[in-house]
């Protein structure tokens, strides 16, 4: 039998450092599931706190329960037992008291509650009321306030912690509770107390016990405070520290502002550029006539130009006799980008080259030809830009479009390309100034938040499924005119195979039946390569006049002759996934409408109610972060940006200001965290920030 740990001889005292494994009540099992909530030390667990509170000050009276309310009671244990079923199940059942009246409580499958619940323990007990001879309740989540009434009616605040399988809260929040009073007295503050005072926010030990063992509901917003005003000061400290290595390297490439190619391409454009694209071009060409390499996101909201930003910025590293690569997350794309610079560069003689995945050999040779020629050139690409077999002679800049949809080790590689080029990450989820500076602090932002003149405001609305017939009527009337329309249904996975399904029997209604003298397409990411540029090839030509399509359109697609979006199952859409998709239409200079259809519930309704009350893609960020969280907004995580385990940047937008500040003081007078004072925030940065180990000598 392999001896317990627990007894060894060489048990270390119980610190901070322990590993879980070693703490009472934590056997193999448990310690998987902890780990698994990231909880791998006894220090881990003071930070695991609690994501929700149920407050005992808001407690009802037994007697005034009404049947289907959700109550919180607190009441006497008068007695208790466990009951068998007859299918076998046991539950454990107790009748508690309070001034009032009684109530059975009831918890199924539990038998073991019968050890720790005693006769006479006052319980705190969360649940729907149900009544059945008399009240009852099934608690969703109970606390055992122990022998003694200890002030509860002063507030005693349930702490609920984020589970597992395996683990429920109740068992994280006893594991809490019993090593509480061992672990706090050796947390020591982490933070120089000048810097505590700016933030406003009590010591850490002081912190902790507020999270874990509040005394009210505010106490515990405090602690959490705490908490999460020292993880956005990590990143902030992590990103100026990043700034300030990097401005201290001159390795970039100081491209001197000819004015020849920028110049002729300015005077060839049918347009003028909008102050907006004036103002991050400036900032471009700042950074890239500087020796400084350029690490710049452009932000721009939907339709507000970036992509001609980029082809200035690549025509400056041309005009220097370098090398520009445009990289976008499609072949779609890839290819608009392709036409669209192949069109205006046109009068300047100049002829892009485009790389993709689909290049017959030939091609491919070709265009490695040109690529090895130490002479300018634009390349238009998807990501087998990055492959290997792909050399650049003379790489000087690179601008990636729809950024997040590469993996950080994507991005990387093609910025590795060439000479330290300047890279231009390009992105069309627009977020607010705060939330950019926090998740990209460490890159310098501009922001395109202006539309370019002429464009129409686009009518949106929401319209029930008994209005369908007369919207699409409206969509038809529109077809009329010569224009064409979207039909977008939701396929948020390409392999949910029912969505898709969904998706292709609409296509046939609609082909068949209301559009049967319309030319009507059907596009999803499940179609082949070339059949799906077929179809998107023959709605940019007018070829067809609907096009059915699920959310690969998402993405960047420009038609300007399309002027109706119609959203089946809206409701299933982020709110800035309806941004980027209604911003396909509007693109011209005709009235264009966008319109959710169908039956959503209150909650739904009230949320699509924000995108249909607004065009500013900063503003509808605001709120599908508030509803959804940053994940939602990107569509996925992303490796390699700061993740909170506590602190939201956005809800703590002011605290997140201060942090900044904080990390503007601290790092002036100790640029390299050396100072004895800084010792805490240093093994905090190390414990938990990968980065930190190249950004400081941490040891
Ligand atoms: N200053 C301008 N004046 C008029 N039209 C412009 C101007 N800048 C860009 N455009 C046109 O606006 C359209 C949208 O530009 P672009 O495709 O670059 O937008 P975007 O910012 O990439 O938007 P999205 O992310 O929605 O695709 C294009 O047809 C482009 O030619």
């Amino acid at each position: 039998m392999a001896a317990d740990p627990r007894r060894t001889p060489a048990q270390p005292k119980l610190s901070l450092d322990t590993p879980v494994t070693y703490l009472k009540g934590v056997g193999p099992a448990r310690a998987q599931a902890l780990a698994k909530l990231g909880v791998i030390f006894a220090r881990d667990l003071l930070y695991h706190v609690p994501h929700r509170y149920e407050d005992a000050s808001t407690v009802s009276r037994i007697a005034d329960l009404e049947a289907g309310m959700d109550g919180t009671v607190i009441g006497k244990v008068v007695s208790k037992g466990v009951i068998p079923t007859r299918k076998g199940l046991r539950i454990f059942q107790a009748v508690v008291k309070d001034a009032s009246g009684m109530l059975e409580v009831s918890w199924p499958g539990q038998p073991f509650l019968d050890r720790t619940i005693n006769k006479g323990d006052v319980l705190l007990l969360a649940g729907t009321v149900r009544f059945f001879h008399g009240r009852q309740l099934q608690p969703r989540e109970f606390v055992n306030l122990g022998p003694e009434e200890q002030g509860t009616g002063g507030g005693r605040v349930l702490s609920v912690y984020p589970a597992t399988e395996g683990l429920s809260f109740r068992q994280i929040r006893a594991l809490v509770e019993s090593h509480l009073d061992l672990l706090l007295p050796q947390v020591r503050e982490t933070l120089p107390p000048d810097i505590l005072k700016l933030a406003g926010v009590p010591p850490l030990p002081e912190a902790l016990r507020m999270v874990h063992r509040p005394t009210s509901i505010a106490e515990a917003l405090e602690g959490r405070a705490r908490l999460a005003f020292e993880e956005l000061l990590c990143v902030h400290v992590l990103h100026r520290r990043a700034n300030a290595l990097a401005r201290d390297k001159r390795d970039g490439i100081a491209f001197a502002n000819r004015r020849q190619l920028t110049s002729a391409l300015k005077a060839a454009l049918p347009f003028e550029l909008t102050g907006a694209q004036t103002r991050a071009l400036r900032e471009i060409v700042m950074d890239m006539t500087s020796d400084r390499r350029m690490h710049r996101l452009l932000q721009g909201d939907v339709g507000s130009g970036k992509t001609i930003v980029a082809l200035f910025a690549s025509l400056l590293a041309m005009e220097n006799g370098w090398q520009a690569a445009v990289m976008a997350p499609t072949e779609l794309l890839a290819e608009q980008h392709f036409r669209t610079f192949s069109r205006l560069l046109e009068p300047l003689g100049i002829r892009p080259v485009l790389v993709t995945g689909r290049l017959s050999a030939r091609e491919r040779r070709e265009a490695a030809a040109l690529m090895e020629q130490p002479a300018p050139l634009l390349v238009v690409g998807t990501h087998a830009l990055v492959q290997e077999a792909t050399q650049f002679a003379r790489l000087g800049f690179v601008a990636i479009d729809e950024q997040h949809r590469f993996g950080v080790e994507q991005r990387k590689a093609l910025g590795a390309k060439g000479h330290a080029p300047d890279v231009l990450l390009m992105s069309a989820t627009p977020i607010p100034r705060s939330l950019a500076l926090t998740l990209y602090g460490d890159l310098d932002v501009s922001i395109l938040d202006e539309k370019p003149p002429g464009r129409q405001p686009i009518t949106s609305a929401m319209r029930p499924e008994s209005a369908r017939e007369r919207v699409l009527q409206f969509v038809e009337s529109e077809l009329q005119k010569g224009r064409q329309a979207y039909v977008v249904y939701p396929l948020i996975d390409e392999s949910e195979k029912s969505d898709l399904k969904a998706a292709t029997i609409a296509y046939a209604e609609l082909a068949e039946g209301p559009f049967a003298s319309r030319r009507v397409g059907l596009l999803h990411g499940r179609l082949p390569g070339d059949e799906k540029d077929a179809v998107m090839r023959a709605f940019r030509d007018g070829e067809l006049d609907l096009l059915v399509a699920t959310t690969v359109i998402e993405v960047g697609i420009d038609v300007g002759n399309a002027t109706m979006m119609l959203i089946e199952h809206p409701e299933r859409f982020g709110l800035s996934q309806l941004h980027q998709l209604r911003g396909r239409v509007g693109r011209g200079g005709e009235q264009s409408y966008c319109i959710l259809l169908g039956d959503v519930g209150q909650e739904a309704a009230e949320r699509l109610q924000t995108f249909v009350g607004t065009e500013d893609g900063f503003e509808i960020a605001r709120a599908d972060l508030r509803l959804r969280g940053m994940g939602d907004l990107f569509g996925e995580r992303q490796s390699g940006e700061p993740t909170f385990r506590v602190a939201d940047p956005l809800r703590d937008e002011e605290l997140n200001l201060r942090a900044r500040e904080a990390a503007d003081r601290l790092l002036t007078r100790d640029p390299e965290l050396t100072a004895p004072e800084s010792q805490g925030l240093r093994n905090v940065l190390s414990t938990r920030y990968a980065r930190a180990l190249d950004l400081f000598r941490v040891g």
